[in-house]
């Protein structure tokens, strides 16, 4: 039985003679929180616009909870809260003439509008702020204002496009929990090209390059194949190279300065352990072991070379 609230077959768009996406396909769960992640220019911006009705696609379809978008727009965007990459806010008008102006928008039942407004106001955290001008508004406020506007109508699905662009480092941490609360009984999708933005808020991935999806699973599937093939090791008393390669599963030594050593290895997960071991007998006096992570661009190049999607 699929309990999906987005379903997204064989989708494609050219907005002139390229194509900007190519045979996307996706499927998105009741709950949780879904990463799209893409360098700039991937094609976020475009499926996102897509599977909310703001744009018609090339080719493909797309299902909100079931529905046609294309065939039943109106019954499939009422299940469908979106922020698009520039929030669509009228400066001019207070957080309460705002909120209300989208209510009405969103078909929400006239007399159900003030509870509406109360409930979304409270979420996330704008209650206070309902009589100000928008334009008074900080950037990380107007952001909320935006969020505001994509869940006044309690939709099953909250599309958000890169939320915390051009926030400071306190609004983001802000805008991350805001997101965590309203992902608890609804579907949420949020797009960015920063990959720790990814990894802290959401239980699955996925990746878009060059408007194709390289990468489709889990976090922990995502973690678990981008494993760190380094360590860097800071030592106080560093033996010579070649007693490091000798160590079993280590691959490459490379000393950086005296005391700094990059060591490579071959994916053997207890290399931390035994380099741990090694420096304790060899009396190397080990001040401080890390695990490299890797850059986006060399994720995004070997996907791209090696696509994985979970079947
Ligand atoms: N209105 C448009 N007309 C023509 N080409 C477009 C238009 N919008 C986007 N594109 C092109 O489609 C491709 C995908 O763009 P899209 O905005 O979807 O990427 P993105 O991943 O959202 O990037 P960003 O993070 O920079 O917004 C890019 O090559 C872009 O130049």
């Amino acid at each position: 039985m699929e309990n999906l609230i987005l379903k997204i077959e064989h989708l494609s768009h050219r907005y002139s003679t390229a194509w900007a996406i190519r045979d996307i396909n996706l499927q998105i769960n009741q709950t949780g929180i879904v990463g799209l992640l893409g360098s700039n220019g991937a094609g976020k911006s475009t499926t996102m616009n897509i599977m909310c009705g703001v744009l018609n696609q090339t080719e493909g379809n797309v299902f909100i909870d079931g529905i046609d978008l294309r065939k039943q727009p109106e019954a499939a965007k009422k299940l469908i809260g979106f922020l698009p990459q520039t929030p669509p806010l009228y400066l001019d008008l207070t957080v309460d003439e705002f909120l209300t102006h989208c209510a009405w928008l969103r078909l929400v039942e006239k007399d159900k509008i003030k509870a509406a407004l109360a409930d979304a106001k409270d979420r996330c955290g704008i209650t206070h702020f309902s009589n100000r001008l928008i334009k008074n508004l900080s950037g990380g406020y107007r952001q909320r204002v935006g969020i505001a506007q994509a869940i006044i109508h309690r939709p099953k699905l909250v599309v958000l496009d890169e939320p915390t662009n051009g926030l400071d480092p306190n609004q983001i941490v802000e805008v991350r929990s805001l997101i965590r609360e309203i992902a608890r009984e609804r579907a949420v999708i949020f797009s960015s090209h920063v990959l720790s933005e990814v990894q802290v808020l959401c239980s699955s991935i996925t990746m878009i390059e060059g408007g194709n999806i390289v990468f489709a699973d889990t976090m922990d599937a995502f973690n678990n194949y981008v494993e760190p093939h380094s360590v860097l090791l800071n030592l106080h008393n560093p033996p010579a190279a070649d007693e490091i390669s000798a160590l079993p599963g280590v691959t490459k030594v490379n000393f950086l300065t005296e005391r700094q050593v990059r060591v490579y290895f071959n994916g053997d997960q207890e290399i931390t352990e035994r380099l741990i071991e090694a420096s304790v007998s060899g009396g190397w006096q080990l001040r401080e072991i890390t695990m490299d992570r890797s850059s986006i661009d060399e994720i995004f190049a070997q996907l791209s070379n090696k696509p994985f999607i979970k079947k």
